[in-house]
């Protein structure tokens, strides 16, 4: 174990390396220089001749020459190629600095910058060593910048849908993954917000493997067997991978993506997926929440149904997408029968429960698409797309039956109301405006009052299309 301090003992690479060459060189030339004498004796020179200072000096310094002579051909040789080696460096380190900064890597990809190897002795492969970490560099810069792209991508983003379709393209396209799909929570059930290339998405909502890496938050890894084809999952692809991977925002969970490949993937990408998974699970939150926030601020509390503001809102946009493309819109104005007689014989709380459970039998008789909006006290607007004058007729008809139906329980009363309602639908109703629709069913709805109530009335509807102008209803409330 290293101790503090234990850095300082460790061998250091680059010093004194010329001061050590020329110690260890003139040292071993002196040596060389006093041990000669006693080697000529033994060659047979005759000692009086050789044991005499004379002799011994021009040794020492015949040994101190060649000493002096091998350290200076050393660091002739050397010291030129060590200075080559750190000169390419410089280079290298001055392009990957001008490119940090005006973020321009196009001129320094690892084969340019990086210097030559050309041997695999020591300087060789200090130079390999040098490239390496050159690679590695690029490598991080590569693997940020990425992450940076991601997150961009993501951050103004706060409508659900289109941010996991985004989120999915670049997860796809950095993973090399050629499906997928992400999954949210919502309301706790996990709902498939994006997917790409799988045939059958809405079965990922129920797989133990999805519920698994929710559970542990942990990404899972499956890899398969070549000759298994997973038909119902993946059109025509046979994936040899799948991963699912949890998205988590503090600790919460908030879905998870899944993304299916033909090739395993490699270590860099799965822990390039993980860092994606964190700035995806901050833009998903933001999202998620954006989403929990604007259905509040768009729905009525008490019904469930769309506030008149909302509402206005999305017929604005439906008489827009109807004016555009001529498909029809159907328009109804609903108005619970003499409800004033239910709040003041029952009370408040009980009349907000008769608005509650009429709304619901509204909502029973609609298909999806359609639009419930409580317009006012006791009055819904419904937008039908889709729907001319019959249909939107035969869907308030519905709608009244079903309401004459759906009695309210107070104890050991039951309250059983009736509803009025008016219709028209575009463009058999030439309406100039959206207000033009609505103007029009409601004057149709207080006809129906007029004519007695729990019926159904036509506006502008021409009367080829409409069954009656003034449907007959049961008898009121
Ligand atoms: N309990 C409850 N009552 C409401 C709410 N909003 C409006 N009202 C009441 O609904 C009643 C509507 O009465 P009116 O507009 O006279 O109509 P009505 O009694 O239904 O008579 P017709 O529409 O002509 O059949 C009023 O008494 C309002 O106070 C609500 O959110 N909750």
């Amino acid at each position: 174990m290293s101790r503090p301090g234990s850095i300082d003992r460790a061998p250091r690479p680059t010093r004194r390396l010329f001061t050590d060459l020329a110690r260890w060189m003139v040292g071993l030339g002196l040596l060389a220089g006093i041990a000669f004498p006693f080697l000529a004796t033994l060659l047979g020179l005759p000692p009086e001749e050789v044991y005499t200072p004379r002799f011994f000096g021009a040794t020492l310094l015949a040994g101190l020459a060649v000493g002096l002579a091998n350290y200076g051909l050393a660091r002739g040789v050397v010291r030129p190629r060590l200075r080559l080696l750190s000169g390419r460096m410089h280079q290298v380190a001055e392009s990957i600095g001008s490119a940090t900064y005006s973020d321009d890597w196009s001129r320094c990809r690892p084969e340019t910058c990086s210097v030559p190897v050309d041997s695999q002795d020591e300087l060789g492969e200090s130079a390999a060593a040098f490239n390496r970490l050159v690679g590695a560099l690029m490598n991080a810069h590569e693997v940020e910048d990425a992450v940076r792209d991601f997150s961009r991508e993501l951050s103004g983003q706060l409508e659900l849908a289109p941010l996991a379709a985004r989120a999915l393209t670049q997860l796809l396209n950095h993973t090399g993954a050629q499906a997928g799909a992400v999954l949210v929570e919502q309301g706790g059930e996990l709902n498939v917000i994006a997917g790409h290339g799988l045939e059958d998405r809405e079965r990922l909502r129920h797989s133990d493997h999805v519920r698994e890496a929710l559970r542990s938050q942990a990404l899972r890894r499956l890899e398969l067997p070549e000759d298994i084809v997973i038909e119902a999952l993946v059109g025509n692809l046979r994936p040899r991978e799948v991963v699912v991977v949890p998205i988590v925002y503090q600790s919460v969970n908030l879905g998870v993506v899944v993304l299916a490949s033909t090739r395993p993937l490699t270590g860099e990408r799965l822990r390039l997926l993980e860092l994606f998974q964190r700035s995806f699970g901050l833009a998903l939150h933001n999202a998620v929440t954006y989403d929990h926030l604007e259905r509040l601020a768009a729905l009525d509390p008490l019904t469930g149904a769309y506030n008149r503001r909302f509402g206005l809102g999305r017929l604005h946009e439906e008489y827009q997408r109807s004016a555009r493309t001529r498909a029809p819109l159907g328009v109804l104005m609903l108005d619970i029968d003499h409800f004033k007689a239910v709040n003041d014989t029952y009370g408040h709380l009980v009349g907000d429960r008769v608005i509650a459970s009429t709304a619901n039998a509204i909502r029973r008789c609609l298909r999806e698409g359609d639009v419930l909006v409580r317009y006012g006290g006791e009055e819904f607007l419904v937008l039908l797309p889709g729907a001319g004058c019959v249909d939107a007729q035969r869907v308030a008809e519905r709608i009244r039956h079903a309401c004459t139906e759906t009695p309210v329980r107070d104890g050991e009363q039951t309250i059983q109301v009736t509803i009025s309602g008016g219709y028209t639908a575009f463009p058999e109703q030439d309406a100039g405006d959206e207000d033009a629709l609505i103007r029009s069913a409601d004057t149709a709805l207080y006809a129906a009052k007029a004519g007695g109530r729990n019926r159904i009335a036509a506006g502008e509807c021409p009367p080829s299309q409409s069954r009656e102008p003034l449907a007959q209803g049961r008898s009121g409330a």
